[in-house]
């Protein structure tokens, strides 16, 4: 028997080693980061996402070496960083105050730091014409900051950010300043820039819906600790812990005894003739207390009890209608006992299903429950 060639594995781009962050505050230690142990891939587009407070920014400001740990060890391309000053780490990063030279025009904005690292003249303006169309600004180079949008003004810092090549590219909510349309827009476009570049950008940002848009991968943190680590879907489809359910979209969550379990599935009744269902791992006793997370999205609502429910059935009373043009989402206190969200798209017709006050049924279908920590 042969054994397999074994398959290098890629150097991440950036790693941390067993770091923890503490800052020091009128002679404490205020804990910022607890404890990190991460790797980010090359040309990965990786969120850092969280509440205020919970060290995103600490985080990247590790990376940058603007911050140096308590503790532990921070690598970039392999090569122990630690202890190495900001501007020998080549990594540059983005902020949500472009902070670009006001007397300057685009093309030299852009043009600065190639100017001061003395490249030569004809590669500045290929690299600097060859940037600026993939932020999409070409024929915008005489322009000075205050003659452009927002919007226009954060793909120049951009540009200015990425025509060095940087090993990383770092951004602490970058879009923040922007209105709700144009960070939409730019967001696809970051990633679209970050494609092309094919730079690995850590990007930091409060915002699920930006995280979730366009991340390979999110880091959810919560309280300087790493709650869930995945893919968008993963960490929508299956949060492992209560916050992060909570945290990105919103949640319904359910507890309860395990009443029933086999072949993977596990029931947990709830009042006569209702039930919750939930694919679990093998070894899920029946007795034992769980938690079930369902979105939104997953529920249908009915105004009559179904025949033939293959899954999960709840009733409740509709407490909360809200039109939302693409959906209606309603409340409805279950007799499981939480208030229940069903969002209802308005794909056919935007009739509403049921009214405030009315009895209705709730039914998902088994793959929609996911059991949180299990
Ligand atoms: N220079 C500092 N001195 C003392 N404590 C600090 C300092 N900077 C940050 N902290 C504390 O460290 C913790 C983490 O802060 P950090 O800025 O990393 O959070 P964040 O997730 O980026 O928050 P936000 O989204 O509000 O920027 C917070 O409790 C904060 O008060």
């Amino acid at each position: 028997m042969t054994t397999p060639p074994s398959t290098p594995v890629p150097t991440p781009a950036i790693e941390f080693a067993g770091v923890r962050k503490d800052y020091l505050s009128h002679g404490e230690a205020v804990p910022a980061v607890k404890s990190l142990d991460l790797a980010i891939g090359q040309g990965e587009f990786f969120s850092l996402l969280g509440p205020s407070g919970c060290g995103k920014t600490t985080t990247m400001r590790m990376i940058a070496g603007f911050e140096e740990p308590t503790a532990g060890k921070v690598f970039l391309d392999g090569k122990d960083v630690t202890g190495v000053a900001p501007n020998k780490r080549d990594v540059n990063m983005v902020f949500q105050s472009y902070a670009l030279f006001p007397h300057l025009t685009v093309q030299q904005n852009v043009a600065f730091g190639l100017e001061r690292k003395k490249v030569a003249k004809n590669d500045i303006k290929r690299r600097v014409g060859e940037m600026l169309e993939i932020v999409s600004l070409t024929g915008m180079e005489r322009r000075q900051p205050k003659e452009m949008s927002g919007g226009q003004q954060q793909r120049v810092a951009l540009a200015r950010a990425l025509v060095n090549h940087p090993r990383a590219l770092l951004l602490d909510e970058p879009l923040g300043a922007l209105d709700l349309k144009l960070r939409q827009q730019m967001q696809i476009e970051l990633k679209r820039i970050q494609r092309e570049v094919g730079i690995t950008f850590v990007y930091v940002t409060h915002d699920q819906g930006e995280a979730l848009t366009m991340s390979d991968r999110i880091a959810v943190m919560n309280s300087g600790l790493i709650e869930q680590l995945g893919s968008p879907r993963d960490i929508y489809e299956r949060p492992s812990t209560r916050f992060v359910a909570g945290f990105i979209g919103t949640s319904n969550i359910i507890d309860g005894k395990v009443s029933w379990s086999d072949q993977g599935f596990a029931v947990l009744d709830k009042a006569p003739g209702e039930r919750v269902v939930v694919p679990v791992p093998a070894g899920v006793a029946v007795g034992r207390e769980i938690e079930v997370s369902v979105r939104p999205e997953k529920i249908d609502l009915h105004r009559t009890i179904p025949s033939n429910v293959n899954g999960s059935l709840l009733s409740g009373t509709v407490t909360e209608v809200v039109y939302h043009g693409t959906s209606t989402n309603y409340t409805v206190a279950t007799t499981a006992g939480t208030d229940f969200v069903v969002f209802d798209q308005n794909a056919h017709d935007a009739e509403d299903v049921a009214s405030r006050g009315e009895r209705v049924f709730l039914t998902w279908a088994p793959q929609h429950s996911y059991p949180i920590g299990v």
